[in-house]
């Protein structure tokens, strides 16, 4: 569950008293996330999400957050607008954490989406880049290539006890990665963390995208490999092409996608593999069994590293080269 901080009643309705959005009604903690604790919020001006930042987000990464998501509303995305108080500022500060306001969008997110669904997040991905292009604030990826090898060696010699061997595998993919990275492919904002706990749909459509606090610069299509890995492997582990060539067709619906891009794909989809996997594989030797954060499994992503690297060409992932001519 996300709530790491309680906030009291006297708190909350201190905090909104700056908002103009009449009388608190109520608010509950809600389960779902990872990082910040997150409250749903009804007072008489509406129903929003009030989202407290622990600590592992940075403090100075906040405006950038925040200025993403009003940039990316303002051009016409739908995601969370946050509310700006009575002072004009959207940043506050809530039970001694940075705490902000935010519209609550409606849908939900699905565990099993469909091939339909896949299209529909390519397309919004797709949509997502064109509409950052023009964002003026700038955040490195901390979570891009450079970042890898500390965060494994961060993990230490437990890392032997998720899989005997796995050192051994994880320096070599590194090594690969580190000397074959790309440097020339098209850049821009990515939302860099498009699992299915951050897309919303209503009655099969699209309604929305959440959760920007990994966004940052980078390659545009790690951004599609990333997602390629979230939603188009089935529970047993198995790819699936027709999940793959609906998402790279709905995506480049909206944003071509170059041979260069096309080309880089499988290796962007191993480094998106390593990412998750060390994430998560730090998070499973670091938090204590005794804590109430879920941690998720780096063995999913360690078999998807493995499948992406027998991976030939991105006919492999359903790439047909109409998708060029379109
Ligand atoms: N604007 C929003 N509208 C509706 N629900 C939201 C909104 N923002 C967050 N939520 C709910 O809160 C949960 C956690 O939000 P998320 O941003 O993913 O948290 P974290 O950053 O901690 O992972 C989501 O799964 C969703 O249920
Ligand atoms: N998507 C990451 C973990 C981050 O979780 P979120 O709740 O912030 O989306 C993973 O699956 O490892």
């Amino acid at each position: 569950m996300a709530v790491y901080t309680d906030v009291s009643e006297n708190e909350v309705t201190a905090f909104l008293a700056d908002y103009g959005l009449g009388k608190l009604l109520s608010y509950k903690g809600i389960a779902e996330g990872v990082e910040n604790s997150n409250f749903l919020l009804r007072a008489e001006g509406g129903t929003y999400i009030l989202t407290l930042y622990e600590k592992r987000v940075d403090r100075n990464d906040l405006p950038f957050f925040i200025g993403l998501m009003e940039h990316l509303a303002a051009e016409g995305l739908s995601c969370p607008l946050p509310v700006k108080n009575s002072h004009g500022l959207a940043l506050g500060e809530l039970a001694g954490r940075p705490a902000a306001l935010f519209t609550f969008l409606e849908g939900m997110w699905t565990r099993r989406p469909t091939a339909g669904q896949a299209w529909q997040v390519g397309e919004a991905l797709a949509g997502m880049h064109l509409k950052g292009q023009d964002f003026a604030l700038q955040r490195p990826n901390a979570l891009s290539v450079a970042a890898w090898r500390p965060l494994y060696e961060g993990c230490g010699p437990r890392t032997a006890e998720v899989e005997a061997g796995l050192s051994a595998e994880i320096e070599s993919e590194l090594a690969f990665l580190e000397a074959n990275w790309p440097s020339n492919l098209p850049t821009g904002v990515i939302h860099a963390d498009l699992f299915n706990d951050n897309v919303f749909f209503l009655q099969g459509e699209l309604s929305g995208l959440i959760d920007f606090y990994f966004a940052c610069n980078d390659i545009l299509v790690y951004d599609l490999a990333i997602c390629l890995g979230a939603w188009c492997f089935e529970q047993d582990g198995a790819f699936n092409i027709t999940k793959g060539r609906a998402m790279l067709e709905g995506y480049n619906s909206v944003r071509s996608l170059s041979v260069e891009e096309l080309e880089a794909l499988p290796i962007l989809c191993r480094g998106a593999s390593m990412r998750f996997m060390l994430t998560r594989l730090y998070d499973w030797i670091h938090i204590p069994d005794t804590s109430f954060v879920t941690k998720k499994d780096p063995k999913e992503y360690l078999q998807k590293s493995r499948f992406h690297r027998q991976v030939r060409s991105v006919a492999d992932y359903g790439f047909t080269s109409q998708l060029l001519n379109q």
